[in-house]
Protein backbone atom coordinates (compact mmCIF):
# COMPACT_ATOMS: atom_id res chain seq x y z
CA UNK A 1 0.00 0.00 0.00
CA UNK A 2 1.35 3.62 -0.71
CA UNK A 3 1.77 5.51 2.17
CA UNK A 4 1.21 8.58 0.54
CA UNK A 5 -1.52 7.61 -1.04
CA UNK A 6 -3.14 6.56 2.26
CA UNK A 7 -1.76 10.30 3.58
CA UNK A 8 -4.26 11.92 1.84
CA UNK A 9 -7.04 9.60 2.44
CA UNK A 10 -9.79 11.63 4.41
CA UNK A 11 -8.35 14.92 3.80
CA UNK A 12 -9.97 18.65 2.64
CA UNK A 13 -7.50 19.56 0.04
CA UNK A 14 -7.35 23.22 -1.35
CA UNK A 15 -5.80 23.98 -4.70
CA UNK A 16 -5.58 27.03 -6.47
CA UNK A 17 -4.70 27.03 -9.95
CA UNK A 18 -6.84 23.89 -10.49
CA UNK A 19 -8.11 24.64 -13.93
CA UNK A 20 -4.75 25.23 -15.04
CA UNK A 21 -2.31 22.64 -16.71
CA UNK A 22 -0.63 21.64 -13.51
CA UNK A 23 -3.32 21.88 -11.70
CA UNK A 24 -5.79 19.55 -13.62
CA UNK A 25 -2.91 17.17 -13.64
CA UNK A 26 -2.91 17.15 -9.92
CA UNK A 27 -6.38 16.78 -9.38
CA UNK A 28 -6.61 13.58 -11.63
CA UNK A 29 -3.72 11.99 -10.39
CA UNK A 30 -5.27 12.70 -6.02
CA UNK A 31 -8.78 11.45 -7.32
CA UNK A 32 -7.01 8.91 -8.97
CA UNK A 33 -4.67 7.60 -6.07
CA UNK A 34 -6.59 8.76 -3.14
CA UNK A 35 -10.54 8.02 -4.26
CA UNK A 36 -11.71 7.85 -0.52
CA UNK A 37 -10.26 11.71 0.19
CA UNK A 38 -12.45 13.70 1.72
CA UNK A 39 -12.90 16.90 -0.81
CA UNK A 40 -10.71 18.85 -2.70
CA UNK A 41 -11.61 22.59 -2.30
CA UNK A 42 -10.85 24.50 -5.96
CA UNK A 43 -10.81 28.05 -6.31
CA UNK A 44 -12.18 28.60 -9.29
CA UNK A 45 -13.05 31.91 -10.99
CA UNK A 46 -15.62 32.69 -13.96
CA UNK A 47 -14.34 33.11 -17.93
CA UNK A 48 -15.47 32.88 -21.15
CA UNK A 49 -18.88 32.98 -20.09
CA UNK A 50 -18.32 29.92 -18.50
CA UNK A 51 -19.74 29.41 -14.53
CA UNK A 52 -17.45 27.81 -12.01
CA UNK A 53 -19.69 24.69 -12.19
CA UNK A 54 -19.59 24.73 -16.18
CA UNK A 55 -15.49 24.72 -15.64
CA UNK A 56 -15.22 22.11 -13.55
CA UNK A 57 -17.78 19.81 -15.61
CA UNK A 58 -15.51 20.43 -18.49
CA UNK A 59 -13.22 19.05 -16.90
CA UNK A 60 -14.13 16.19 -15.31
CA UNK A 61 -15.49 15.50 -18.75
CA UNK A 62 -12.17 16.01 -20.45
CA UNK A 63 -10.03 12.52 -21.76
CA UNK A 64 -7.79 13.60 -18.99
CA UNK A 65 -10.46 12.27 -15.82
CA UNK A 66 -11.64 9.35 -17.73
CA UNK A 67 -9.68 6.78 -15.86
CA UNK A 68 -10.34 8.79 -12.60
CA UNK A 69 -14.36 8.39 -13.18
CA UNK A 70 -13.35 4.67 -13.47
CA UNK A 71 -11.78 4.84 -10.08
CA UNK A 72 -13.65 7.11 -7.82
CA UNK A 73 -17.16 7.30 -9.67
CA UNK A 74 -18.43 10.18 -6.97
CA UNK A 75 -15.88 12.63 -8.36
CA UNK A 76 -18.11 15.28 -8.71
CA UNK A 77 -19.33 15.47 -5.28
CA UNK A 78 -15.83 15.19 -3.96
CA UNK A 79 -14.65 18.09 -5.86
CA UNK A 80 -16.07 21.26 -4.29
CA UNK A 81 -15.78 24.57 -6.83
CA UNK A 82 -15.15 27.79 -4.83
CA UNK A 83 -16.09 31.05 -7.00
CA UNK A 84 -12.81 33.25 -6.33
CA UNK A 85 -10.79 35.96 -8.03
CA UNK A 86 -7.22 35.88 -6.92
CA UNK A 87 -6.71 39.51 -8.11
CA UNK A 88 -9.63 40.50 -5.46
CA UNK A 89 -9.64 41.39 -1.80
CA UNK A 90 -10.15 38.29 0.42
CA UNK A 91 -10.18 36.43 -3.21
CA UNK A 92 -13.47 37.89 -3.37
CA UNK A 93 -14.48 34.30 -1.82
CA UNK A 94 -18.13 34.96 0.24
CA UNK A 95 -18.10 34.67 3.82
CA UNK A 96 -19.76 31.39 4.27
CA UNK A 97 -17.27 29.39 1.98
CA UNK A 98 -14.14 31.32 3.75
CA UNK A 99 -15.78 29.94 6.90
CA UNK A 100 -16.02 26.64 5.48
CA UNK A 101 -12.05 26.68 3.83
CA UNK A 102 -10.41 27.85 7.50
CA UNK A 103 -11.96 25.22 9.82
CA UNK A 104 -11.56 22.30 7.10
CA UNK A 105 -8.40 22.60 4.64
CA UNK A 106 -5.82 20.32 5.71
CA UNK A 107 -3.39 20.91 3.10
CA UNK A 108 -2.71 23.65 0.27
CA UNK A 109 -1.28 23.27 -2.87
CA UNK A 110 -0.71 26.84 -4.41
CA UNK A 111 -0.42 26.60 -8.30
CA UNK A 112 -2.62 29.54 -9.63
CA UNK A 113 -0.09 32.59 -10.97
CA UNK A 114 0.04 33.85 -13.88
CA UNK A 115 2.81 32.30 -15.97
CA UNK A 116 3.03 35.32 -19.03
CA UNK A 117 6.44 36.61 -19.64
CA UNK A 118 5.52 40.20 -20.48
CA UNK A 119 2.48 40.56 -17.72
CA UNK A 120 2.65 44.32 -16.68
CA UNK A 121 4.36 44.56 -13.78
CA UNK A 122 1.33 45.16 -11.88
CA UNK A 123 -0.75 42.45 -12.49
CA UNK A 124 2.42 39.97 -11.91
CA UNK A 125 2.84 41.33 -8.18
CA UNK A 126 -0.85 40.58 -8.05
CA UNK A 127 -1.35 37.57 -8.99
CA UNK A 128 2.42 36.26 -7.92
CA UNK A 129 2.87 38.27 -4.98
CA UNK A 130 -0.04 39.38 -3.35
CA UNK A 131 -2.66 36.78 -3.53
CA UNK A 132 0.48 34.60 -2.33
CA UNK A 133 0.66 36.62 0.87
CA UNK A 134 -3.16 36.52 1.03
CA UNK A 135 -3.16 32.68 1.00
CA UNK A 136 -0.61 32.66 3.39
CA UNK A 137 -2.52 34.54 6.08
CA UNK A 138 -5.49 32.21 4.93
CA UNK A 139 -3.65 29.61 6.08
CA UNK A 140 -2.48 31.01 9.32
CA UNK A 141 -6.07 30.74 10.53
CA UNK A 142 -6.60 26.98 9.23
CA UNK A 143 -6.36 25.09 12.93
CA UNK A 144 -6.24 22.03 11.04
CA UNK A 145 -3.57 22.92 8.08
CA UNK A 146 -0.85 20.21 7.97
CA UNK A 147 0.95 21.80 5.37
CA UNK A 148 1.11 24.54 2.73
CA UNK A 149 3.08 23.84 -0.59
CA UNK A 150 3.80 26.74 -2.83
CA UNK A 151 4.74 25.94 -6.70
CA UNK A 152 7.34 28.03 -7.73
CA UNK A 153 9.79 28.04 -10.38
CA UNK A 154 13.12 26.58 -11.13
CA UNK A 155 13.87 30.03 -13.37
CA UNK A 156 12.65 32.24 -10.07
CA UNK A 157 16.81 32.88 -10.26
CA UNK A 158 17.19 32.57 -13.58
CA UNK A 159 19.87 35.62 -13.52
CA UNK A 160 22.38 32.82 -11.62
CA UNK A 161 23.86 30.15 -13.29
CA UNK A 162 24.33 27.91 -10.41
CA UNK A 163 20.83 27.32 -8.31
CA UNK A 164 20.99 25.82 -4.83
CA UNK A 165 17.78 24.62 -3.40
CA UNK A 166 17.81 28.64 -0.89
CA UNK A 167 16.14 31.56 -1.55
CA UNK A 168 17.54 34.32 -2.44
CA UNK A 169 16.76 37.62 -2.03
CA UNK A 170 15.57 40.70 -4.53
CA UNK A 171 16.67 43.90 -3.46
CA UNK A 172 13.60 45.68 -2.61
CA UNK A 173 11.64 43.88 -0.38
CA UNK A 174 8.10 41.98 -1.90
CA UNK A 175 6.35 44.29 0.67
CA UNK A 176 7.74 47.93 -0.59
CA UNK A 177 6.70 46.55 -3.99
CA UNK A 178 3.02 45.72 -2.96
CA UNK A 179 2.49 48.65 -1.06
CA UNK A 180 4.28 50.54 -4.20
CA UNK A 181 2.06 48.92 -6.60
CA UNK A 182 -1.09 50.68 -4.92
CA UNK A 183 -0.01 54.15 -5.19
CA UNK A 184 1.69 54.21 -8.54
CA UNK A 185 0.06 54.76 -11.77
CA UNK A 186 1.23 52.49 -14.98
CA UNK A 187 3.22 55.01 -16.63
CA UNK A 188 5.12 55.24 -13.79
CA UNK A 189 5.53 51.39 -12.87
CA UNK A 190 6.28 50.44 -16.77
CA UNK A 191 9.57 53.41 -16.63
CA UNK A 192 10.85 51.46 -13.57
CA UNK A 193 10.09 47.58 -14.59
CA UNK A 194 13.42 46.84 -16.31
CA UNK A 195 15.45 48.66 -13.01
CA UNK A 196 13.39 46.18 -11.10
CA UNK A 197 13.52 43.38 -12.64
CA UNK A 198 17.41 44.23 -13.19
CA UNK A 199 19.18 41.08 -14.96
CA UNK A 200 15.71 38.81 -15.06
CA UNK A 201 14.41 38.78 -18.70
CA UNK A 202 10.84 39.20 -17.95
CA UNK A 203 8.39 40.07 -15.07
CA UNK A 204 7.14 36.23 -14.41
CA UNK A 205 10.46 35.42 -13.28
CA UNK A 206 11.29 38.40 -10.79
CA UNK A 207 7.52 38.28 -9.45
CA UNK A 208 7.74 34.26 -8.70
CA UNK A 209 11.31 35.16 -7.08
CA UNK A 210 9.41 37.66 -4.80
CA UNK A 211 6.40 35.07 -4.19
CA UNK A 212 9.00 32.84 -2.48
CA UNK A 213 10.67 35.54 -0.40
CA UNK A 214 6.82 36.38 0.46
CA UNK A 215 6.55 32.75 1.52
CA UNK A 216 9.70 32.64 3.12
CA UNK A 217 8.56 36.07 5.26
CA UNK A 218 5.39 35.27 6.23
CA UNK A 219 5.90 31.54 7.08
CA UNK A 220 4.98 31.66 10.46
CA UNK A 221 4.50 28.53 12.26
CA UNK A 222 3.58 27.03 9.11
CA UNK A 223 4.32 23.60 7.43
CA UNK A 224 5.71 25.15 4.07
CA UNK A 225 7.62 23.98 1.28
CA UNK A 226 8.28 25.08 -2.31
CA UNK A 227 8.27 23.25 -5.44
CA UNK A 228 10.49 24.54 -8.42
CA UNK A 229 9.67 23.16 -11.79
CA UNK A 230 11.82 23.94 -14.83
CA UNK A 231 9.60 23.78 -18.16
CA UNK A 232 7.22 21.57 -17.75
CA UNK A 233 5.80 19.63 -20.81
CA UNK A 234 3.20 16.92 -21.92
CA UNK A 235 2.79 14.25 -19.95
CA UNK A 236 5.18 11.79 -19.38
CA UNK A 237 2.96 8.11 -18.41
CA UNK A 238 0.14 9.22 -16.70
CA UNK A 239 -2.71 8.72 -17.11
CA UNK A 240 -1.32 8.54 -20.49
CA UNK A 241 1.30 9.53 -22.69
CA UNK A 242 1.67 13.03 -24.00
CA UNK A 243 -1.09 15.06 -22.92
CA UNK A 244 -1.27 18.81 -22.98
CA UNK A 245 -3.51 21.20 -23.11
CA UNK A 246 -2.01 24.66 -23.21
CA UNK A 247 0.61 26.55 -25.66
CA UNK A 248 2.91 27.48 -22.95
CA UNK A 249 6.98 26.56 -23.17
CA UNK A 250 7.87 24.27 -26.15
CA UNK A 251 4.31 23.34 -27.02
CA UNK A 252 3.56 26.32 -28.85
CA UNK A 253 6.67 26.66 -30.76
CA UNK A 254 5.99 22.93 -31.45
CA UNK A 255 2.64 23.78 -33.45
CA UNK A 256 4.30 26.61 -35.50
CA UNK A 257 7.18 24.26 -36.42
CA UNK A 258 5.03 21.13 -37.46
CA UNK A 259 3.09 23.72 -39.23
CA UNK A 260 6.08 25.08 -41.39
CA UNK A 261 5.00 28.24 -39.82
CA UNK A 262 8.40 28.17 -37.54
CA UNK A 263 11.64 26.94 -39.62
CA UNK A 264 14.52 28.50 -37.86
CA UNK A 265 14.88 29.73 -34.17
CA UNK A 266 18.06 31.62 -32.36
CA UNK A 267 18.84 28.75 -30.24
CA UNK A 268 22.15 26.90 -28.95
CA UNK A 269 21.77 23.65 -30.08
CA UNK A 270 24.08 22.03 -27.18
CA UNK A 271 22.41 24.56 -24.68
CA UNK A 272 20.31 21.76 -21.74
CA UNK A 273 16.88 21.96 -22.56
CA UNK A 274 15.84 21.12 -19.17
CA UNK A 275 12.19 20.38 -19.62
CA UNK A 276 10.12 18.46 -17.04
CA UNK A 277 6.75 16.47 -17.69
CA UNK A 278 3.93 17.35 -15.82
CA UNK A 279 3.08 14.04 -14.21
CA UNK A 280 6.60 14.19 -12.43
CA UNK A 281 6.31 17.51 -10.93
CA UNK A 282 2.60 16.54 -9.93
CA UNK A 283 4.21 13.22 -8.29
CA UNK A 284 6.77 15.11 -6.38
CA UNK A 285 4.76 17.59 -5.31
CA UNK A 286 2.21 15.11 -3.92
CA UNK A 287 5.22 13.33 -2.15
CA UNK A 288 6.24 16.81 -0.92
CA UNK A 289 2.37 17.34 0.67
CA UNK A 290 3.13 14.26 2.22
CA UNK A 291 6.68 14.67 3.77
CA UNK A 292 6.24 17.96 4.35
CA UNK A 293 3.04 17.52 6.39
CA UNK A 294 4.28 14.04 8.70
CA UNK A 295 8.02 14.62 8.97
CA UNK A 296 7.40 18.67 9.31
CA UNK A 297 11.33 20.05 8.21
CA UNK A 298 12.03 22.48 10.87
CA UNK A 299 12.62 24.85 7.90
CA UNK A 300 11.00 25.63 4.45
CA UNK A 301 12.69 22.87 1.91
CA UNK A 302 12.87 23.87 -1.64
CA UNK A 303 12.76 20.97 -4.03
CA UNK A 304 14.15 21.62 -7.85
CA UNK A 305 12.08 19.29 -10.38
CA UNK A 306 14.76 19.61 -12.69
CA UNK A 307 15.71 17.15 -15.36
CA UNK A 308 19.53 18.31 -16.82
CA UNK A 309 21.26 17.02 -13.25
CA UNK A 310 19.87 13.56 -13.92
CA UNK A 311 19.34 13.15 -17.60
CA UNK A 312 20.05 16.25 -19.78
CA UNK A 313 19.19 16.46 -23.43
CA UNK A 314 19.48 19.49 -25.02
CA UNK A 315 17.59 21.13 -27.70
CA UNK A 316 19.36 20.32 -30.91
CA UNK A 317 18.39 16.43 -30.29
CA UNK A 318 15.18 17.67 -28.87
CA UNK A 319 14.34 19.82 -32.23
CA UNK A 320 15.80 16.97 -34.06
CA UNK A 321 13.33 14.35 -32.68
CA UNK A 322 10.15 16.58 -33.08
CA UNK A 323 11.06 16.89 -36.84
CA UNK A 324 11.54 13.35 -37.08
CA UNK A 325 7.96 12.91 -35.67
CA UNK A 326 6.75 14.94 -38.31
CA UNK A 327 8.01 12.77 -40.90
CA UNK A 328 6.03 9.96 -39.30
CA UNK A 329 2.84 12.09 -38.00
CA UNK A 330 2.81 15.16 -39.74
CA UNK A 331 -0.06 18.00 -39.09
CA UNK A 332 -2.72 18.64 -41.62
CA UNK A 333 -2.66 22.21 -43.56
CA UNK A 334 0.67 22.55 -43.17
CA UNK A 335 2.39 26.27 -44.86
CA UNK A 336 5.53 25.52 -45.32
CA UNK A 337 7.15 21.86 -44.83
CA UNK A 338 8.43 21.70 -41.54
CA UNK A 339 12.23 22.30 -41.14
CA UNK A 340 14.48 23.44 -38.20
CA UNK A 341 17.51 26.04 -38.46
CA UNK A 342 19.52 26.26 -35.08
CA UNK A 343 21.72 29.24 -34.95
CA UNK A 344 22.92 30.82 -31.84
CA UNK A 345 24.47 33.93 -33.83
CA UNK A 346 22.20 36.80 -34.28
CA UNK A 347 22.84 38.03 -37.62
CA UNK A 348 22.61 34.44 -39.14
CA UNK A 349 18.95 34.31 -37.11
CA UNK A 350 17.80 38.15 -38.80
CA UNK A 351 18.71 36.32 -42.02
CA UNK A 352 16.64 32.86 -41.71
CA UNK A 353 13.93 35.78 -40.19
CA UNK A 354 13.73 37.52 -43.56
CA UNK A 355 14.35 34.39 -45.58
CA UNK A 356 12.42 31.84 -44.29
CA UNK A 357 9.81 33.62 -41.89
CA UNK A 358 8.54 37.22 -43.60
CA UNK A 359 9.16 36.49 -47.22
CA UNK A 360 7.05 33.64 -47.40
CA UNK A 361 4.52 35.22 -45.11
CA UNK A 362 4.63 38.28 -47.57
CA UNK A 363 4.63 36.11 -50.84
CA UNK A 364 1.62 34.26 -49.11
CA UNK A 365 -0.43 37.37 -48.65
CA UNK A 366 0.27 38.81 -51.96
CA UNK A 367 -1.36 35.90 -53.30
CA UNK A 368 -4.34 36.22 -50.78
CA UNK A 369 -4.77 39.78 -52.16
CA UNK A 370 -4.97 38.47 -56.28
CA UNK A 371 -7.09 36.22 -54.63
CA UNK A 372 -9.52 38.54 -53.17
CA UNK A 373 -8.98 37.23 -49.92
CA UNK A 374 -7.61 39.28 -46.64
CA UNK A 375 -4.00 39.37 -46.10
CA UNK A 376 -3.11 37.66 -42.39
CA UNK A 377 0.10 35.39 -42.76
CA UNK A 378 2.23 38.91 -42.27
CA UNK A 379 0.41 39.71 -38.74
CA UNK A 380 0.22 35.86 -37.45
CA UNK A 381 4.12 35.85 -38.69
CA UNK A 382 4.67 39.10 -35.94
CA UNK A 383 2.94 37.67 -33.39
CA UNK A 384 4.94 34.42 -33.41
CA UNK A 385 8.48 35.97 -34.04
CA UNK A 386 7.38 38.40 -30.98
CA UNK A 387 6.74 35.18 -28.68
CA UNK A 388 9.77 33.05 -29.94
CA UNK A 389 11.69 36.26 -28.99
CA UNK A 390 10.57 35.77 -25.56
CA UNK A 391 11.01 32.03 -25.15
CA UNK A 392 15.60 32.98 -26.82
CA UNK A 393 16.63 33.57 -23.38
CA UNK A 394 15.61 30.13 -22.15
CA UNK A 395 16.75 28.28 -25.22
CA UNK A 396 20.43 29.97 -25.17
CA UNK A 397 21.48 29.36 -21.71
CA UNK A 398 21.88 26.24 -19.77
CA UNK A 399 21.93 26.25 -15.85
CA UNK A 400 22.32 23.92 -13.12
CA UNK A 401 19.91 23.58 -10.41
CA UNK A 402 21.22 21.29 -7.21
CA UNK A 403 18.99 18.51 -6.06
CA UNK A 404 19.45 17.62 -2.73
CA UNK A 405 16.29 17.90 -1.28
CA UNK A 406 14.86 15.92 -4.21
CA UNK A 407 17.13 13.26 -3.57
CA UNK A 408 17.05 13.48 -0.17
CA UNK A 409 12.79 12.58 -0.22
CA UNK A 410 13.59 9.91 -3.67
CA UNK A 411 15.09 8.07 -0.61
CA UNK A 412 12.60 8.62 2.07
CA UNK A 413 9.92 6.76 -0.11
CA UNK A 414 9.23 3.21 0.11
CA UNK A 415 9.40 1.47 -3.02
CA UNK A 416 5.91 1.08 -3.78
CA UNK A 417 5.79 4.66 -3.26
CA UNK A 418 9.07 5.86 -5.53
CA UNK A 419 6.68 3.70 -8.11
CA UNK A 420 3.59 5.09 -7.25
CA UNK A 421 4.34 8.72 -7.25
CA UNK A 422 7.88 8.46 -9.39
CA UNK A 423 9.64 11.43 -10.03
CA UNK A 424 12.74 9.85 -10.98
CA UNK A 425 13.44 11.33 -14.60
CA UNK A 426 16.91 8.93 -14.96
CA UNK A 427 13.86 6.82 -15.94
CA UNK A 428 12.47 8.79 -18.99
CA UNK A 429 13.83 8.03 -22.66
CA UNK A 430 13.69 11.16 -24.05
CA UNK A 431 13.41 10.16 -27.68
CA UNK A 432 10.40 8.44 -27.05
CA UNK A 433 9.06 10.94 -24.62
CA UNK A 434 9.03 13.73 -27.38
CA UNK A 435 7.74 11.60 -29.81
CA UNK A 436 4.60 11.19 -27.53
CA UNK A 437 4.73 15.08 -27.14
CA UNK A 438 4.45 15.47 -30.72
CA UNK A 439 1.28 13.29 -30.99
CA UNK A 440 -0.41 14.39 -28.02
CA UNK A 441 -0.07 18.48 -29.21
CA UNK A 442 -1.76 16.89 -32.30
CA UNK A 443 -4.27 14.90 -30.90
CA UNK A 444 -5.02 17.10 -27.65
CA UNK A 445 -4.14 20.86 -28.66
CA UNK A 446 -4.65 20.25 -32.79
CA UNK A 447 -7.67 17.73 -32.16
CA UNK A 448 -6.30 16.31 -35.68
CA UNK A 449 -7.33 12.31 -36.43
CA UNK A 450 -4.86 10.22 -36.95
CA UNK A 451 -6.88 9.40 -39.89
CA UNK A 452 -6.18 12.35 -41.67
CA UNK A 453 -2.12 11.14 -42.12
CA UNK A 454 -2.32 10.21 -45.59
CA UNK A 455 -3.53 13.37 -46.83
CA UNK A 456 -1.81 15.30 -44.50
CA UNK A 457 1.78 13.70 -46.14
CA UNK A 458 0.53 13.59 -49.70
CA UNK A 459 -0.13 17.93 -48.53
CA UNK A 460 3.44 17.85 -47.46
CA UNK A 461 4.56 16.37 -50.66
CA UNK A 462 2.75 18.69 -53.03
CA UNK A 463 4.37 21.61 -50.94
CA UNK A 464 7.57 19.90 -51.54
CA UNK A 465 7.11 20.22 -55.33
CA UNK A 466 5.81 23.78 -55.05
CA UNK A 467 8.85 24.52 -53.27
CA UNK A 468 11.54 23.00 -55.89
CA UNK A 469 9.25 24.87 -58.34
CA UNK A 470 9.53 28.00 -56.88
CA UNK A 471 13.39 27.34 -55.96
CA UNK A 472 13.65 26.99 -59.96
CA UNK A 473 11.88 29.56 -60.74
CA UNK A 474 13.74 32.08 -58.54
CA UNK A 475 16.99 31.18 -60.06
CA UNK A 476 16.07 31.25 -63.57
CA UNK A 477 15.13 34.64 -63.00
CA UNK A 478 18.06 35.98 -61.24
CA UNK A 479 20.24 34.12 -63.69
CA UNK A 480 18.44 36.45 -66.57
CA UNK A 481 18.75 39.20 -64.86
CA UNK A 482 22.59 38.38 -64.35
CA UNK A 483 23.15 37.60 -67.66
CA UNK A 484 21.70 40.44 -68.63
CA UNK A 485 24.04 42.54 -66.47
CA UNK A 486 27.23 41.37 -66.52
CA UNK A 487 29.33 39.93 -68.98
CA UNK A 488 31.19 37.58 -67.00
CA UNK A 489 27.91 35.85 -66.33
CA UNK A 490 27.41 35.76 -70.43
CA UNK A 491 30.68 34.21 -70.72
CA UNK A 492 30.15 31.46 -68.37
CA UNK A 493 26.83 31.25 -69.38
CA UNK A 494 27.53 30.39 -73.27
CA UNK A 495 30.71 28.26 -71.84
CA UNK A 496 27.87 25.84 -69.97
CA UNK A 497 25.68 26.27 -73.16
CA UNK A 498 28.69 25.26 -75.59
CA UNK A 499 29.87 22.18 -73.34
CA UNK A 500 26.13 20.73 -73.14
CA UNK A 501 26.10 21.65 -77.28
CA UNK A 502 29.40 19.70 -77.79
CA UNK A 503 28.64 16.56 -74.97
CA UNK A 504 25.11 16.09 -76.54
CA UNK A 505 26.46 16.27 -80.34
CA UNK A 506 29.32 13.66 -79.08
CA UNK A 507 26.57 11.56 -77.21
CA UNK A 508 24.39 11.44 -80.32
CA UNK A 509 27.45 10.04 -82.77
CA UNK A 510 28.68 7.40 -80.51
CA UNK A 511 25.24 6.29 -79.93
CA UNK A 512 24.91 6.57 -83.81
CA UNK A 513 28.75 4.40 -84.94
CA UNK A 514 27.09 2.00 -82.20
CA UNK A 515 23.79 0.93 -84.60
C1 LIG B 1 13.15 25.67 -35.92
C2 LIG B 1 12.19 25.89 -34.94
C3 LIG B 1 11.68 24.83 -34.07
C4 LIG B 1 12.19 23.52 -34.40
C5 LIG B 1 11.25 22.46 -34.13
C6 LIG B 1 11.26 21.96 -32.81
C7 LIG B 1 10.52 22.78 -31.81
C8 LIG B 1 10.61 22.25 -30.47
C9 LIG B 1 11.97 22.24 -30.01
C10 LIG B 1 12.11 23.24 -29.00
C11 LIG B 1 12.37 24.58 -29.51
C12 LIG B 1 12.46 25.58 -28.50
C13 LIG B 1 11.36 25.59 -27.44
C14 LIG B 1 11.53 26.72 -26.55
C15 LIG B 1 10.66 26.69 -25.35
C16 LIG B 1 11.27 27.42 -24.27
C17 LIG B 1 10.30 27.76 -23.20
C18 LIG B 1 11.01 28.25 -22.05
C19 LIG B 1 10.14 28.76 -21.00
C20 LIG B 1 10.76 28.60 -19.68
C21 LIG B 1 10.32 29.61 -18.72
C22 LIG B 1 10.02 29.19 -17.40
C23 LIG B 1 8.94 28.19 -17.32
C24 LIG B 1 7.88 28.70 -16.43
O1 LIG B 1 8.09 28.78 -15.28
S1 LIG B 1 6.30 29.33 -16.92
C25 LIG B 1 5.62 28.60 -18.20
C26 LIG B 1 6.06 29.18 -19.42
N1 LIG B 1 5.23 30.29 -19.78
C27 LIG B 1 5.02 30.50 -21.02
O2 LIG B 1 5.47 29.74 -21.84
C28 LIG B 1 4.14 31.70 -21.36
C29 LIG B 1 4.58 32.27 -22.63
N2 LIG B 1 3.53 33.04 -23.22
C30 LIG B 1 3.40 34.35 -23.07
O3 LIG B 1 4.08 34.96 -22.27
C31 LIG B 1 2.41 35.06 -23.97
O4 LIG B 1 1.43 34.18 -24.41
C32 LIG B 1 3.15 35.66 -25.18
C33 LIG B 1 3.92 36.88 -24.68
C34 LIG B 1 4.09 34.67 -25.79
C35 LIG B 1 2.17 36.11 -26.26
O5 LIG B 1 1.34 37.11 -25.76
P1 LIG B 1 0.26 37.90 -26.69
O6 LIG B 1 -0.54 38.80 -25.84
O7 LIG B 1 0.93 38.44 -27.88
O8 LIG B 1 -0.65 36.82 -27.20
P2 LIG B 1 -1.60 35.76 -26.54
O9 LIG B 1 -2.99 36.28 -26.54
O10 LIG B 1 -1.10 35.21 -25.26
O11 LIG B 1 -1.42 34.67 -27.68
C36 LIG B 1 -1.36 35.10 -29.03
C37 LIG B 1 -1.36 33.90 -29.90
O12 LIG B 1 -0.15 33.17 -29.69
C38 LIG B 1 -0.45 31.90 -29.18
N3 LIG B 1 0.56 31.58 -28.17
C39 LIG B 1 0.56 31.87 -26.89
N4 LIG B 1 1.63 31.40 -26.27
C40 LIG B 1 2.36 30.78 -27.22
C41 LIG B 1 3.57 30.08 -27.24
N5 LIG B 1 4.27 29.86 -26.13
N6 LIG B 1 4.01 29.61 -28.40
C42 LIG B 1 3.31 29.80 -29.54
N7 LIG B 1 2.14 30.42 -29.58
C43 LIG B 1 1.67 30.91 -28.45
C44 LIG B 1 -1.82 32.06 -28.59
O13 LIG B 1 -2.53 30.86 -28.58
C45 LIG B 1 -2.49 33.02 -29.52
O14 LIG B 1 -2.94 32.39 -30.69
P3 LIG B 1 -4.32 32.83 -31.36
O15 LIG B 1 -4.42 31.96 -32.57
O16 LIG B 1 -4.20 34.28 -31.66
O17 LIG B 1 -5.36 32.54 -30.33
N1 LIG C 1 3.98 25.62 -17.15
C1 LIG C 1 5.25 25.71 -16.87
O1 LIG C 1 6.11 25.50 -17.74
C2 LIG C 1 5.68 26.03 -15.50
C3 LIG C 1 4.82 26.42 -14.50
N2 LIG C 1 5.29 26.70 -13.26
C4 LIG C 1 4.41 27.11 -12.19
O2 LIG C 1 3.40 26.12 -12.03
C5 LIG C 1 2.19 26.71 -11.61
C6 LIG C 1 1.08 26.26 -12.51
O3 LIG C 1 1.39 26.64 -13.84
P1 LIG C 1 0.50 26.19 -15.07
O4 LIG C 1 -0.50 25.22 -14.62
O5 LIG C 1 1.40 25.86 -16.16
O6 LIG C 1 -0.22 27.57 -15.40
P2 LIG C 1 -1.61 27.85 -16.12
O7 LIG C 1 -1.51 29.18 -16.74
O8 LIG C 1 -2.01 26.70 -16.94
O9 LIG C 1 -2.62 27.92 -14.90
C7 LIG C 1 -2.70 29.04 -14.07
C8 LIG C 1 -3.84 28.83 -13.10
O10 LIG C 1 -3.94 29.99 -12.26
C9 LIG C 1 -5.29 30.42 -12.28
N3 LIG C 1 -5.46 31.85 -12.11
C10 LIG C 1 -4.80 32.81 -12.77
N4 LIG C 1 -5.30 34.01 -12.41
C11 LIG C 1 -6.28 33.79 -11.50
C12 LIG C 1 -7.15 34.62 -10.77
N5 LIG C 1 -7.11 35.94 -10.85
N6 LIG C 1 -8.05 34.05 -9.93
C13 LIG C 1 -8.12 32.71 -9.83
N7 LIG C 1 -7.30 31.86 -10.48
C14 LIG C 1 -6.40 32.40 -11.31
C15 LIG C 1 -5.78 30.04 -13.66
O11 LIG C 1 -7.18 30.09 -13.67
P3 LIG C 1 -8.01 30.32 -15.03
O12 LIG C 1 -8.16 28.97 -15.62
O13 LIG C 1 -9.26 30.91 -14.55
O14 LIG C 1 -7.21 31.25 -15.88
C16 LIG C 1 -5.19 28.66 -13.79
O15 LIG C 1 -5.97 27.74 -13.09
C17 LIG C 1 2.43 28.21 -11.62
O16 LIG C 1 2.69 28.62 -10.31
C18 LIG C 1 3.67 28.39 -12.48
O17 LIG C 1 4.40 29.51 -12.09
C19 LIG C 1 6.61 26.57 -12.95
C20 LIG C 1 7.50 26.18 -13.90
C21 LIG C 1 7.12 25.91 -15.25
Amino acid sequence: MSMIAAFYGGKSILITGATGFMGKVLMEKLFRTSPDLKVVYILVRTKAGQTTQQRVFQILNSKLFEKVKEVCPNVHEKIRAIYADLNQNDFAISKEDMQELLSCTNIIFHCAATVRFDDPLRHAVQLNVTATQQLLLMASQMPKLEAFIHISTAFSNCNLKHIDEVIYPCPVEPKKIIDSMEWLDDAIIDEITPKLIGDRPNTYTYTKALGEMVVQQESGNLNIAIIRPSIVGATWQEPFPGWVDNLNGPSGLIIAAGKGFLRSIRATPMAVADLIPVDTVVNLTLAVGWYTAVHRPKSTLIYHCTSGNFNPCNWGKMGFQVLATFEKVPFEKAFRRPNADFTSNIITSQYWNAVSHRAPAIIYDFYLRLTGRKPRMTKLMNRLLRTVSMLEYFVNRSWEWSTYNTEMLMSELSPEDQRVFNFDVRQLNWLEYIENYVLGVKKYLLKEDMAGIPEAKQHLRRLRNIHYLFNTALFLIAWRLLIARSQMARNVWFFIVSFCYKFLSYFRASSTLKV
